[in-house]
């Protein structure tokens, strides 16, 4: 089962993409990616093999030693030996690398501890038909093959390790298989013949499964490193629709989701909620006295002055249109609202923004008006916003840089400076 790929967050997705295209389009023939992507590749199969690698270990010690019990029937001249060699040295060698293994200890060398153990029951074998004059010794040369194909074919070891196996193992069987004493040259050639034919046949199917698990884990890095683009580029539109671009408070759109939210709420758990609608005094002469580039910078200022001059995580800041504001106050009396209105209108003052043009200060003022109570008491959300307007309206038409709160009577206004 090819490893499933995971988005790296060391390496972003954008970084690794190209590479990827570039690779999966192209041809890897000689089973290695680019260093990112190859680094990549062995991180994520890295658990899986580590896993595979022992597993497939230990059943390849178990099988070496079933062959104690033909040992004495095959190579009765050397059968003690042979016992020695596979009991007290590759069977402890293998455990303990296996064990190394299980423990994480060898994972960035896996390969090479499949390779090690590979080469330790062939170079066993090898050396226990040297010691032999028996005719039978000829034929350990099919525990070589079995060996050969478990690592290439089963273990499925990287393919640069297998062939380098299979020189190394050649290198040691060819003159020990040719200088077998008990052993017709017919048939020496024969064993040679057939051990290297099943070392190609080996090798061009681990070549092969290596080269489609390579291609199939690139095509899924491929849809994990699509997939996880897009969740970056819904989650960065989804907070453009959510933010506004100029002053970073929350969008009209938000604003309208959650009032909803909090209106349903404050209804069900029959809790008060206000509204505060704030406007600019005078901004079409800020705007015409200073330009519109500063009344952006103006805008951006009074941003952060509602911003900050709100204290509880669920208040919510948001720019309702042009140079109005409102601040949407969850669980919170109209009394209250006074007091954070107030706060706000205070707090632009001492942020004292010149305003040569303002009939009414030297300096950039607010008028604020607030609405709130239950629920109940305005019937629908709509109806709490026209409150607040309306309380709005009448601070800009008693004087402006003033607050209102409008009076459920509709009529009877406490206004304030
Ligand atoms: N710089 C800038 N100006 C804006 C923006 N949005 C709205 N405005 C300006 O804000 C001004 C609002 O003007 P009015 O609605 O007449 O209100 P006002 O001049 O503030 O007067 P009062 O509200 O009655 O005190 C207009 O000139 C708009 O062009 C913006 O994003 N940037």
């Amino acid at each position: 089962m090819p490893a499933k790929p995971t988005a790296n967050p060391a390496t972003p997705p954008t970084a690794l993409l190209p590479a990827l295209e570039a690779t999966l389009h192209g041809k890897f023939t000689h089973l290695r990616f680019a260093p990112p992507l190859e680094a990549h590749y062995l991180t994520d199969t890295a658990p899986a093999r580590s896993r595979r690698y022992v597993l497939l270990g230990l059943i390849a010690a178990v099988l070496f030693n079933i062959f104690n019990f033909t040992d004495q029937l095959m190579l009765p001249d050397v059968y003690q030996l042979a016992w020695m060699i596979r009991l007290t040295v590759v069977t402890p060698l293998m455990l303990v690398m296996l064990a190394l293994g299980r423990l994480g200890k060898l994972d960035p060398y896996l390969d090479a501890m499949a390779m090690t153990l590979g080469l330790l029951c062939c170079i066993s074998l090898v050396f226990i038909m040297n010691m032999s004059s028996h005719a039978n010794a000829i034929h350990y040369v099919k525990g070589l093959m079995l060996t050969f194909m478990y690592v290439s074919i089963v273990v499925r070891m990287h393919f640069w390790y297998t062939l380098a196996s299979a020189i190394l193992i050649m290198a040691a069987a060819g003159p020990t298989i040719m200088s077998l004493a008990g052993s017709a040259i017919e048939l020496k050639i024969n064993s040679l013949v057939e051990l290297t034919a099943t070392m190609v046949i080996s090798l061009m199917a681990n070549y092969q499964m290596e080269f489609e698990a390579r291609r199939e884990y690139l095509r899924n890095l491929r849809e994990t490193l699509r997939t996880s683009a897009l969740a970056a580029e819904n989650a960065a539109l989804s907070k453009i629709a959510t933010l506004d671009a100029l002053t970073g408070l929350a969008s009209r759109r938000q604003f309208d989701t959650q009032l909803q939210l909090i209106w349903q709420q404050a209804e069900q758990l029959n809790r008060p909620m206000s509204l505060i609608f704030i406007d600019v005094d005078h901004f079409k002469r800020f705007n015409d006295h200073y330009g519109h580039p500063e009344g952006d910078r103006c805008l951006m200022q009074i941003g952060e002055v509602i911003r900050s001059s709100l204290q509880r995580h669920t208040d919510l800041a948001a720019r309702y249109g042009g140079e109005e504001f409102v601040v949407l106050l969850k669980e919170c009396a109209p009394e209250d609202a006074l007091i954070v209105a107030r706060r706000i209108r205070q707090a632009m003052q001492n942020r004292a923004i010149p305003h040569a043009d303002s009939p009414t200060a030297q300096i950039v003022t607010l008028s604020l008006g607030i609405a709130g109570g239950m629920p109940s008491e305005f019937n629908t959300a709509a109806t709490l916003i026209e409150a607040a307007d309306d309380a709005l309206y009448q601070a800009k038409s008693h004087g402006r840089n003033r607050v209102v709160t409008f009076n459920k009577a509709h009529l009877k206004q406490n206004i304030t400076g």
